[in-house]
C-alpha cells in the first residue's frame, strides 16, 4: 500500500554509485517502473543510478530481500554497490557482522571487513553464453563486436550481463557515445553493462562504466567483478585486483575453487526524506 503522506527513504552510495533505499520490510511498497524513473529522475525526483527496495526475505537463509530499480524503470537482478549498503543497514539493525541479501539472482552473503568496508560473496560467475545472455553460441572469452575502436570484450555475467572491453586508456574512451550503441546491440537480448578497463599492473585495473539503465556512473560493483573475472581469463592480472572507479577503489577476488567472486568496498549514507506523493502515484 502506497502512503498517500509519502514515503520515507535513505539515501545510500558506495563509490558515488548512488541509490534511494526504501524499507518494505513492515509496509510494502509497490515500486513500478514509472515511480522508479521519476524518484531517480535527478531534476524532478530525488536523484538517483538505482531505486532499492528492502523487503521480507522468501528464502530463509536470507535476513533481507533487496529489490532493484535502474534509472530507466528496468528491474535487474544484481547490484554490487547496493548490496553493500543494504548489508551495511542489516548488520547494523541486527548488531551482526554477517548478513545474507536475497536477490534475484541468488542469495549473497555479506561481512564487515577491514576499515569499516564490507565484502560481499558476489557468488559464482557465469561465462557460457546462454548464461549472461547473448543471443546466439559464441566464445564469451572473445566476443566478435566492435564499435568507436572497442574491440573483442569479453562476457561475463554476475547476476547481470557485462560486457568488458580492455583499452590502453580508459580515459580516452567516450564511453557516453558508445556507450548506449553497445548496451542495446542485438548480441545482448537483455542488453549490457558495458565497461573500459586498462590494466595499469598486474593487481591494477582502472575502470569506466556505462551502466544498462542507468548510463555512465561513479562506480559500478558488479561491472567491478566481471572486470576481475575477464582480466583472469585473459590472463592480465592475478586473482586480487583493486579497481579504480572514478568514485574510489574496489577490491575484488576471483577465487579458484569455487568460482565466487568477493567484492570489498566502502558503504555511506548521505541523508534521509520522504519520497512524496506525486513522485509515487501513477
Ligand atoms: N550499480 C550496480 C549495477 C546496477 C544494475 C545494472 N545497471 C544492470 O542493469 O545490470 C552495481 O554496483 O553493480
Amino acid at each position: 500500500m502506497q502512503n498517500a503522506r509519502g514515503r520515507p527513504f535513505i539515501k545510500m552510495h558506495g563509490l558515488g554509485n548512488d541509490f534511494v533505499v526504501v524499507d518494505a520490510r513492515r509496509e510494502p511498497f509497490d515500486l513500478d517502473a514509472g515511480a522508479a524513473r521519476r524518484i531517480a529522475d535527478r531534476r524532478e525526483g530525488v536523484g538517483c543510478d538505482q531505486v532499492i527496495v528492502m523487503e521480507p526475505p522468501r528464502d530463509p537463509c536470507a535476513n533481507v530481500f533487496m529489490r532493484i530499480r535502474n534509472a530507466d524503470g528496468s528491474e535487474v537482478a544484481a547490484c554490487g554497490n547496493a548490496t553493500r549498503c543494504v548489508a551495511a543497514r542489516v548488520m547494523t539493525e541486527r548488531e551482526t557482522r554477517e548478513v545474507t541479501v536475497e536477490t534475484l539472482a541468488g542469495l549473497l552473503h555479506a561481512k564487515h571487513a577491514a576499515e569499516g568496508k564490507v565484502a560481499v560473496d558476489m557468488g559464482a560467475a557465469r561465462l557460457d553464453w546462454n548464461e549472461i545472455p547473448l543471443a546466439r553460441e559464441m566464445d564469451t572469452l572473445h566476443l566478435g563486436l566492435e564499435a568507436d575502436g572497442l574491440r573483442d570484450p569479453v562476457a561475463v555475467s554476475v547476476g547481470n550481463p557485462h560486457a568488458v572491453f580492455f583499452v590502453d586508456d580508459a580515459e580516452a574512451v567516450e564511453l557516453e557515445r558508445v556507450g548506449p550503441e553497445l548496451e542495446y546491440d542485438a548480441l545482448f537480448p537483455e542488453r549490457a553493462n558495458i565497461s573500459a578497463a586498462q590494466v595499469l599492473d598486474s593487481t591494477h585495473i582502472r575502470l569506466r562504466v556505462w551502466e544498462r539503465g542507468a548510463g555512465i556512473t561513479r562506480a559500478c560493483g558488479t561491472a567491478a567483478c566481471a572486470t576481475a573475472v575477464a582480466a583472469v581469463r585473459r590472463e592480465l592480472t592475478e586473482r586480487k585486483v583493486t579497481i579504480a572507479l572514478d568514485g574510489g577503489e574496489l577490491g575484488l577476488e576471483w577465487r579458484a575453487g569455487d568460482g565466487h567472486v568477493i567484492m570489498t568496498g566502502p558503504v555511506a549514507e548521505s541523508f534521509t526524506g520522504t519520497l512524496n506523493g506525486s513522485l509515487l502515484a501513477a
